[in-house]
């Protein structure tokens, strides 16, 4: 009876995870859309969710060659602080928020989105410009 129960719940749970690899597109990115149509570029894009991820690579590259050339600018900034504790401008940090809620209205990107990004990635370039200027500050070059 109890080996039955066993061969049920087995078969039942295949079953499912049979149907969940169907439903799920992350089994299958060449699977075409479940709704609408292509809304990227004109209509053009996008026919799988392959060529939804390719363009979002691509995105992602210059994304980091631009992080890295902020990044530079952000170690520079470092040699005008006169210590690690001075790093910090939460008053330019508030300014910048606002200017990139504003970039991301005009260019149809949620805004929430562009806040969220940039206190992530304002709170992460000073502490890399604490670690430049706590650098400087061992070891300065004058
Ligand atoms: C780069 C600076 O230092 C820090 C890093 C900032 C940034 O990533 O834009 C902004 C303000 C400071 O917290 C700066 O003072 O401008």
């Amino acid at each position: 009876m109890q080996s039955a129960i066993r061969i049920l719940v087995a078969g039942g749970l295949a079953f499912a995870g049979r149907e969940c690899a169907l439903a799920d597109p992350r089994a299958n990115t060449e699977a075409p859309a479940f709704w609408g149509a292509p809304t990227v570029d004109g209509g053009k894009c996008c026919g799988t969710l392959g060529e939804v991820r390719e363009n979002i690579d691509r995105i992602d590259a210059a994304l980091i060659a631009l992080m890295a050339e902020r990044g530079r600018y952000v170690h520079e900034a470092a040699r005008f602080k006169p210590n690690p504790a001075a790093v910090e401008d939460k008053a330019r940090v508030e300014a910048i928020i606002r200017k990139v809620r504003r970039l991301a209205e005009v260019r149809k990107l949620n805004p929430d989105v562009a806040e969220t990004t940039y206190r992530a990635m304002t709170a992460g370039f000073a502490e890399d410009e604490r670690r430049v200027a706590a650098e400087m500050m061992r070891h300065p070059a004058r």
